[in-house]
């Protein structure tokens, strides 16, 4: 009930911009359920003129009075109000189908929009896949749900509604008889339909961990058959598949048990009606083409009572994949967006130091992952974070940018909180050089440039010759006009490292941070990572996060954290002097080099 209301006002959000299409869309479904009720009481009126011909034709003093006139001109309103309903629905479906396309379209960028507000931690915290999933199926269950079954919702229920009414109007008994079972079929269809909304999620489920499963496999083939894992692979494989081959089967059975169980009470309905019917025309109250019309009307409505309600419990399905893909979108626009401070000071650059004073800080309440780090970095130093693994270096980082706010304590710049800095200014001046180096779909050129897209082609090679990958762009036919995609990307690491150090160079950053930006290359390339760190590092203040201590040697200053703390802060030589935990390390890491 709570995701149903949730769901309303996801798509009243997005629907109020088109109350002119829904105003025109109702009026069409109004005329065409007029036309659709109102149709069976010509169809008496056929009957009706029928008999009376018949009886006129079979008597020789009436029959040269006995004329099809009446029952042509009833019959061609009968066919007219059959077009006026068809054509009124093509028209409103247009309609529908148009606000779909449109509001899907809205919900889409405005996700996409709000992903761009966000704080890190949603991404930290959902998987790419569920992340897409957002974008792919869900807004595609909403499409469909719009497309499909809005239309028929709104015909369903007007339908609904003017049959009762229509009914009542011709005939007080009949129409109770008509209702008489509807108390019965909507249990039926309440039981079957939570039975199916249980299965069909149970099926989801399954095909969400098949889903991962697969994902899983194909990212980690390599190690699959390095290690000649494929028959298990296989074999974990049917056991997922089996699981949802068994849901989906059970799923399908309660899905599809609906339609004709509701087709079925309606038959039953049916009979009933014609019997009571039949039995009220011959009870001899009516006349007899009176009673006949009127139980030719009853037969109609009643074939046509039922299907508004068998219609909406085909659409069952669909519907509440809509109202989950909208609970999952409308999580993603509920998310607290990055905090900017109104009227936040501006950054120009570095002047003296940057300082870190007694900062606590936990992803997770209840869970500090650092305890109070403080540390002071003069304009232009070099500072190197080593540690173990999960001591906290990429977590120092995560809050120099403002990824993530400290719990206590502050990070100031040149004196001032950095969240007092308009955010935009700061990250202007912050640049990183990330472990997993990312490159974006277009030329080398435009990611290059990718933080300053003006930034004039002298600049861009200017960044390439000092980040060591000029030579190597310039072998490629293209040059810099070489495409770049980073799913299909043919560079290696150590380029793709060197192309996003580059690009930091370009945004010519006054705070420098490097994570890891050695690891997993050949040691000709790291000499030229390492050459163009130095020449990014050069005159600017900055942070390295790094494994391999052979690449910090020369930095003023080592900060030696362990499980959150600085347990060692000093240069390379002073800190080999203490032959404490970083003299250790360096040994062990010597001894492997
Ligand atoms: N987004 C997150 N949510 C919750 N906990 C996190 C998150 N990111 C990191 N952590 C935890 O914080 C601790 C510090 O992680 P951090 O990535 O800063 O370590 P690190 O020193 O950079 O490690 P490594 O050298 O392996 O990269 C770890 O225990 C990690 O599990």
């Amino acid at each position: 009930m709570k995701d149903l209301k949730n769901a309303g006002r996801y798509y009243a959000h997005y629907f109020k911009k088109y109350r002119l299409g829904f105003l025109v869309a109702s009026l069409m479904i109004a005329f065409s359920t007029w036309c659709i009720v109102v149709a069976p009481t010509y169809l008496g009126e056929a009957v009706k003129e029928l008999t009376s011909y018949l009886q006129l034709w079979g008597n020789p003093a009436t029959r040269a009075t006995a004329n099809f006139d009446a029952f042509h001109r009833t019959l061609i309103i009968y066919i007219l109000l059959y077009v006026g309903d068809a054509s009124t629905i093509f028209i409103a479906s247009l309609i529908f189908a148009r606000i779909s396309a449109f509001a899907t379209g809205t919900m889409r960028i405005g996700l996409f929009r709000k992903m761009q507000r966000m704080r890190v931690q949603y991404f930290d915290r959902h998987s790419d896949g569920d992340i897409l999933a957002r974008y792919t199926s869900d807004l595609d269950n909403i499409f469909n749900a719009m497309n499909q079954a809005l239309l028929e919702v709104f015909l369903a229920v007007a339908q609904f509604v003017g049959i009762l009414i229509m009914m009542f109007r011709e005939n007080t008994t009949l129409a109770w008889v008509t209702m008489a079972s509807t108390p019965i079929a909507l249990i039926v269809a309440a039981v079957v339909m939570k039975k199916a909304g249980t299965a069909v999620d149970r099926q989801q489920d399954d095909i969400g961990r098949l889903n991962g499963y697969i994902n899983e496999q194909i990212t980690g083939q390599k190690v699959i058959i390095t290690n000649g894992l494929q028959q298990d692979s296989v074999r974990g494989f049917q056991g997922y598949n089996e699981t949802v081959r068994k849901s989906a089967l059970s799923g399908q059975i309660w899905s599809g048990i609906l339609n004709p169980l509701m087709q079925g009470m309606s038959l039953l309905n049916l009979a009933i009606v014609i019997f009571v019917g039949s039995w009220l025309a011959l009870s001899g109250t009516m006349s007899q083409g009176a009673a006949l019309a009127l139980v030719v009307v009853f037969v109609n409505y009643a074939s046509q009572y039922y299907q508004p309600i068998i219609s909406l419990t085909s659409l069952y399905g669909m519907i509440q994949l809509a109202i989950t893909g909208a609970r999952r979108i409308d999580e993603v626009r509920s998310q607290p967006d990055e905090t900017r401070p109104i009227n936040g000071k501006a950054l120009t650059g570095i002047d003296h130091d940057l300082v870190l004073d007694d900062v606590h800080f936990s992803y997770l309440p209840g869970k500090e992952i650092l305890h109070g780090v403080s540390l002071q970095v003069a304009k232009g130093e070099m500072v190197a974070l080593v540690g173990p693994t999960g001591s906290g270096k990429t977590t120092v980082m995560n809050l120099l940018n403002r990824f993530y706010d400290v719990d206590s304590g502050a990070i100031l710049f040149d004196g001032t909180d950095v969240r007092e800095f308009d955010l935009t200014a700061l990250r202007a001046h912050v640049g990183i050089v990330l472990q997993d180096p990312q490159l974006f779909t277009g030329t080398i050129a435009d990611n290059i440039r990718y933080g300053d897209p003006e930034a004039s082609m002298a600049r861009v090679i200017d960044a390439a010759k000092q980040a060591n990958i000029h030579d190597f762009i310039e072998s490629l036919p293209e040059g810099y006009e070489t495409p770049v995609s980073d799913e299909q990307s043919v560079f290696s690491a150590g380029q793709k490292q060197l192309m996003s150090i580059a690009r930091t160079i370009l945004t010519d950053p006054k705070l420098l941070i490097l994570d890891e930006a050695t690891s997993n290359v050949d040691t000709v390339t790291e000499a030229k990572i390492q050459a163009a760190m130095d020449n990014v590092i050069a005159g600017r203040t900055s942070f390295v996060i790094a494994h391999r201590l052979k690449t910090i040697l020369n930095a003023d200053k080592i900060i030696v954290l362990k499980d959150g703390t600085i347990i060692e802060e000093g240069s390379h030589d002073a800190l080999l002097k203490e032959n404490g935990f970083y003299a250790e390390l360096y040994h062990n890491q010597m001894v492997f080099e």
